[in-house]
């Protein structure tokens, strides 16, 4: 493609270039995860800070790694795989923040994604929708024996991705209630975990990129318990999945070295 960027291997949206990032690469939503997911990394830099993009590079175990956030949903995502692929990155672990649906999830718990439901819209400008978002298996390995090792409670299995929060959240007063609320209750009759923005979107990339791609959520809360009168915390603080997403990446260097 055309070079918006003015300089051979400057990324037009991340501004880094190869060099700059490791291979393993966490990548929260909201940009003010970035410097507490660098407080875990030994000798962690600041790299670049560009609109919703801010990347730091350090070490962990000797390996370099990154973070980078994506801003929220599928077009910010992609392009962040897409960028940081380019500049040599081929393991990517999402760590955000979700919305219970199985009445068993509840805030404070951890989810780790086997794969995403595509009800958003970047997904569909790479793949059919009849190809499945699904999680890279020896990372969501990693997170599941990672959130066991720290003695979280977690829930593993399918995240659904869509565009609109407030269509989560408030779906009676979208003119498509009709669509939203049939299709929830759907979710829920499948099992699905949790509600999230990112996950099916960087799924997909990363099927066509050929890296990998995992995912784990802290729980804020949960509209189905609320619905049902359950007990329904509220929970915010993200440094259990951080802590989760982190010490997955350690079993990932260490496997990957072994290999
Ligand atoms: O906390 P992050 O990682 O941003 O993730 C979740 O939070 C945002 C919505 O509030 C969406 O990006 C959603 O996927
Ligand atoms: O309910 C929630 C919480 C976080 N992110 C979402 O997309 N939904």
């Amino acid at each position: 493609m055309q070079n918006y960027s003015g300089e051979a291997g400057l990324q037009y949206h991340l501004q880094i270039r190869p060099g700059d990032v490791g291979r393993y690469v966490i990548l929260p939503g909201d940009p003010k995860r970035c410097p507490k997911i660098a407080a875990h990394f030994d000798d962690a830099k600041l790299i670049a800070d560009s609109r919703e993009y801010v990347t730091y590079t350090g070490y962990l175990d000797g390996e370099k790694v990154s973070v980078t956030s994506t801003g929220i949903g599928g077009p910010s995502a992609s392009i962040a795989m897409e960028e940081l692929a380019l500049c040599g990155a081929d393991t990517f672990i999402r760590v955000g923040t979700c919305g219970g649906i199985d009445l068993d999830v509840k805030g404070g718990d951890i989810v780790v994604a086997t794969g995403a439901i595509r009800m958003e819209g970047t997904s569909r400008e790479y793949a059919p929708i009849e190809y499945p978002a699904v999680a890279d298996l020896d990372i969501t390995n990693a997170l599941v024996q990672a959130s066991k090792d720290l003695g979280f409670t977690y829930h593993v299995g399918v995240v659904q991705c869509k565009d609109a929060f407030y269509g989560q959240h408030e779906p009676e007063r979208m003119p498509v209630s009709y669509e939203l609320l049939n299709k929830w209750e759907a979710w829920k009759r499948m099992g699905c975990k949790a509600s999230e923005m990112e996950s099916a979107a960087l799924f997909i990339v990363a099927s066509h990129l050929r890296v990998r791609c995992g995912s784990d959520f802290l729980v804020v809360g949960n509209q189905e318990r609320n619905a049902a009168g359950m007990e329904n915390p509220i929970v915010h603080d993200t440094e259990s999945a951080i802590k989760v997403a982190v010490e997955a990446i350690r079993k990932l260097i260490k496997s990957d070295k072994e290999k």
